[in-house]
């Protein structure tokens, strides 16, 4: 992967005083993401699309404390269709791009996401390893449960999941290298087009969304099922049940 600059290197792509700005957000995000042990140690990140330039962390960094001024930014458009080979259109002087950029770039180029979280959360590796007991199931499932509304219907649907849909999440097996994880990453997104995450078994979870408020929005939902479908496991509550839509009234079984 080669890391071209520009002559002048376009440092004004990762300087501004709005917070709001892809090279404020991703440092600001990946701090609160460190309090909550998703992208502790270097592992895990985040990566923001704002129209054609993507901006991409450093690999291997301590991704709480970096600054603006560490980031990769990238244009879609300048680069090759396979999206190998990548060129920057600004680099700081030492390091490497994050090695989770090519499956960032799924999630920008395949479902037109505007941000892609990448967390190392115990929950979603404990999800993982609870799957495997099950025969390796390459799909983590729930339902009935409020917080799966704040999931969204999938890739060109409007609206989010309701209290009795199912939440389905595909699992991927991990690899050696973290590049070798998008073939299987973007057949993942090929069998649930409508999936907004895929976990990584024994590693972690990748979460996409419209833009940087449903891309949270969705992780932390999602984090918040992971744990609570640990904690269920651990209590024997099954993660599918088989609650009817119509209840009685609360009324109705009193009389
Ligand atoms: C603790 S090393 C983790 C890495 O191998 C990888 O899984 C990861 O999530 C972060 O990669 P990075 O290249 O530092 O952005
Ligand atoms: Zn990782």
């Amino acid at each position: 992967m080669s890391a071209q600059q520009e002559p002048e290197n376009n440092h004004h792509l990762v300087k501004s005083e709005d917070q709001d700005h892809p090279a404020n957000l991703i440092p600001s995000l990946c701090a609160k993401f460190w309090n909550l042990g998703w992208v502790t140690g270097t592992g895990g990140g985040c990566s923001i699309r704002d129209g054609d330039l993507v901006y991409i962390a450093p690999s291997g960094v301590q991704k709480e404390l970096m600054k603006a001024e560490d980031l990769y930014v990238l244009s879609l458009q300048q680069q090759q269709p396979d999206l190998k080979n990548r060129t920057y259109v600004r680099s700081p002087p030492h390091g490497r791009p994050s090695q989770c950029t090519p499956l960032f770039l799924a999630a920008f180029t395949r479902r037109g996401a505007g941000c892609c979280i990448h967390t190392h959360s115990q929950w979603a590796v404990l999800v993982t390893l609870l799957l495997e007991t099950q025969g390796a199931s390459k799909l983590f499932e729930i339902n009935n449960i409020e917080q799966i509304k704040g999931f969204g219907r999938g890739f060109q649907k409007s609206g989010n999941l309701g209290y009795h849909d199912t939440l389905r999440i595909p699992v991927i097996e991990n690899t050696a290298h973290e590049e070798d994880l998008t073939e299987f990453l973007e057949e993942a997104m090929d069998k649930h087009p409508d999936t907004y995450a895929v976990l990584v078994r024994r590693h972690g979870v990748y979460v996409w969304g419209d833009n940087v408020h449903k891309a949270k929005t969705m992780c932390e939902s999602l984090d918040y099922l992971f744990q609570l479908a640990v904690q269920m496991r651990h209590l024997g509550i099954p993660w599918l049940s088989d609650i009817p839509e119509t209840l009685p009234s609360a009324k109705a079984v009193k009389q």
